[in-house]
């Protein structure tokens, strides 16, 4: 039978208590839908709560990035002990996956993870991901597991990624759930207000910056909460929670992982020259390209933006930035071939 994969996105607000703990009471229903869900999908589990669940153990804890980073390692065996109990209650599995940028900009490497989380399905095994906090320095950390998630979603080609989130939904300016959105137009765009949770990375701006990346490339989006029974199959069924339709998609499996890539922290600016022979299918040269900005290797996917400072695509590059750099302009080298570009 033919199993559609299913990313659920766990916020820290939705899985931990006011103390900072691992809510069990979440746990154990999630462990129960997940059960459930498990016959008809290749389920994965992002899951924030790690800096939470171990915080208490971080002597006057301030949040700093380094204190962050020791509470994750703290809390992230504590959070999966605690996804092993309950779901092993169900006779479910699960496996610790603690992934970093370059799991996703590097093409190989994202296939070996595709690898072993196929190893996974195939025994029956739950991945419960999250990002490996303890070694993500400021430049190369996912901004949050939003994104982390959607990464994952659009490189498996998911049919379904659900963001719970504390808010229960998308929520219009008198604080509704808008149960269905066709497009995320400015309308929509005009609800977002810049507030977070206290204790999350992501607020919704990021959740929906995300969400239109995934429903542009065929993935519906649902975000839900999480606090009332049957929570996942309800908002799946589109009684609870926000649906994000997904637009038709025709890039194949390769070229939406390129496409994901406009979510990663390099980009080149294009001349008018180098943009038009894009949209006639030419490679990129760095003679065409103005400006470099982030940090990226040879091999990895950047971000196209054009004079107008529009995003126009993505392409994986043939040079490390600091070699883009030097040739900006001036020569004719292959910046990106036509084949590994997307424009969109
Ligand atoms: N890796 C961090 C997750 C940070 C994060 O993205 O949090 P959230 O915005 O609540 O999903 C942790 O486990 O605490």
């Amino acid at each position: 039978m033919h199993k559609p994969v299913l990313v659920i996105k766990l916020g820290t607000a939705v899985i931990t208590g006011a103390d900072g703990k691992a809510d069990e009471m979440i746990i154990s229903r999630l462990a129960e839908e997940i059960a459930e869900l498990n016959t008809t999908y290749k389920v994965v589990l992002v899951s924030s709560g790690a800096v939470g669940s171990g915080k208490s153990f971080i002597k006057n804890y301030k949040g700093t990035l380094i204190e962050r980073k020791a509470a994750a390692a703290v809390g992230n065996p504590i959070l999966i002990q605690l996804y092993h109990k309950h779901f092993s209650m169900h006779n479910l599995v699960v496996a610790q996956a603690l992934c970093e940028r370059h799991h996703f900009s590097n093409r190989s490497q994202f296939l070996q993870l595709k690898e072993t989380f196929y190893e996974f399905w195939e025994n029956n095994i739950i991945p419960v991901v999250n990002e490996n906090d303890l070694v993500s320095n400021v430049e190369l950390k996912f901004s949050d597991n939003d994104e982390l998630s959607t990464l994952i979603a659009i490189g498996f080609d998911a049919e379904t990624l659900v963001i719970c989130t504390s808010v229960g939904g998308f929520l219009d300016d008198n604080k509704a759930i808008i149960r269905s959105v066709e497009n995320i137009d400015n309308t929509i765009l005009g609800y977002v207000n810049s507030e977070k949770s206290a204790v999350g990375l992501g607020g919704m701006v990021s959740k929906l910056t995300f969400t239109r990346l995934a429903t542009s490339l065929g993935i519906q989006v649902i975000m839900t909460g999480l606090n009332q029974e049957n929570a996942l199959k309800e908002s799946m069924a589109g009684n609870s929670g926000t649906i994000f339709k997904p637009k038709k998609s025709n890039l194949k499996a390769r070229q939406k992982w390129l496409a994901s890539g406009s979510i990663t922290l390099g980009s080149l600016l294009v001349d008018k020259g180098a943009e038009k022979a894009l949209h006639e299918r030419k490679s990129l040269l760095t003679v065409g390209v103005k400006d470099v900005k982030g940090i990226f290797s040879a091999g990895e996917v950047v971000q196209l933006i054009n004079e107008e400072e529009t995003i126009i695509g993505v392409a994986k590059v043939k040079l490390d930035a600091a070699q883009m750099a030097e040739q900006v302009s001036k020569k004719h080298a292959l910046a990106a071939h036509c084949d590994d570009i997307v424009l969109f």
